[in-house]
């Protein structure tokens, strides 16, 4: 019979239950949907976590039922689609990440579904800031480069902002990334960790190969194309399915088990788009770049670092799109406040 201990390995799993096991609360808003099955899955496979709640606004409690069954400690909750429910999910929550919203269609670029996603999340981060305002909220939602922002907009308004609990996962890219270099290499994937900076969408995702043990692959566009269009992949093999839900469900799990893992471990480090200082100067408040994770969310931001002069022309144009973006952010759509 398949054990879920074999999952993260029965002597983790008895490591957990043996210490006092500190409260760790994830919720999933979106808990139902294509990313938000398989991320429930995996953190209740996750013996950090204790207390899994499962929002949607459909099929929230029949994914949690079926979870539930999961031979592991956690406690997994199912939340109607009600105010009292969403408050009920968010309440002394630890983590709550969002993959609530729509995904793209082929021939979609991620900021087509911006007036869809940006209320969805404008929504449910109102309800954050009331409901869970010291948690660390995990952006899945598209388009990344805008709801973050949006997020921190409604924080503020709430008076309850703290950058250093808001991130964008852009964990796919570094993925995406590190998968293909070990293809073209033939080197195990684990060995591979590749630092993507900039933004989650187009030019605004850049690799930094030069800072891998592969500088060679900077300039090979080929690759550049294919971490920058990795999503564009996905759903053009979907054909109108969607886009990458199993991939970023790991990719989410990941970065919520490296924020967990940070509260008792020092030098956990992510790729991760937050409220930056490395480019306020141009405008741009918002930028993924490599962040030290710790007890208090953001610990440490760290600057891009020695790239190539090809790499900087990457990063002019990167830094170009997200001021763009920031500056459309200023006139959002007035449902996006
Ligand atoms: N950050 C990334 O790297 C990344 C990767 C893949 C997909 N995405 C994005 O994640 C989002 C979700 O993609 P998906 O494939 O899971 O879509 P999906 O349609 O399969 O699932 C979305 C879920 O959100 C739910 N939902 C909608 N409005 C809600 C609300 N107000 N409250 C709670 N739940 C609500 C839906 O009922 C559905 O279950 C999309 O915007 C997609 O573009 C981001
Ligand atoms: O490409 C998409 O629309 C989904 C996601 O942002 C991805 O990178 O897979």
């Amino acid at each position: 019979m398949f054990a879920a201990s074999r999952v993260f390995g029965a002597a983790q799993r008895r490591a957990f239950s043996a210490s006092a096991r500190d409260l760790s609360k994830v919720t999933v808003l979106g808990a139902a949907g294509g990313i938000g099955q398989p991320l429930s899955l995996l953190l209740k496979l996750n013996p950090r976590v204790t207390d899994l709640a499962l929002y949607d606004i459909r099929g929230g409690p029949g994914v949690a039922a079926d979870i539930s069954h999961i031979n592991t400690a956690s406690k997994v909750t199912g939340y109607e689609p009600t105010p009292s429910g969403l408050d009920a999910a968010l309440k002394g929550a630890e983590i709550v990440l969002i993959p609530a919203g729509v995904p793209r269609k082929p021939g979609m670029t991620r900021d087509d579904l911006f007036n869809t996603n940006a209320s969805i999340v404008r929504d449910l981060a109102k309800a954050a800031a009331k409901s869970a305002p010291d948690a660390n909220i995990l952006v899945i939602s598209n388009p990344v480069n805008s709801t973050v922002p949006i997020v921190a907009e409604i924080f503020k308004a709430a008076g309850v902002y703290n950058p250093k609990r808001l991130f964008g996962v852009t964990t796919l890219d570094v993925v995406r990334a590190s998968r293909f270099v070990s293809e073209i290499k033939k080197t195990d994937p684990a060995d591979e960790n590749i630092v993507v900076v900039g933004g989650h969408s187009g030019v605004t995702i850049v690799p930094l190969f030069s800072q891998s043990s592969h500088p060679d692959l900077v300039g090979d566009a080929n690759l550049l194309k294919r971490v920058q269009f990795g999503g564009d992949e996905v759903v053009q093999a979907k054909d109108g399915a969607g886009s990458a839900t199993l991939s970023m469900a790991m990719a989410g799990a990941r970065f919520a088990e490296s924020l967990l893992k940070a509260k008792t471990q020092s030098g956990v480090v992510e790729p991760t788009f937050v409220d930056s200082p490395l480019y306020k100067d141009q405008g741009i408040d918002f930028f993924a770049s490599k962040v030290e994770l710790g007890p208090n969310g953001v610990e440490k931001i760290m600057d891009v670092g020695k790239i190539t002069s090809e790499e900087q022309k990457l990063l002019d144009a990167c830094l170009a799109d997200l001021k763009k973006a920031s500056c459309s952010e200023d006139s959002l759509p007035e449902h996006a406040h």
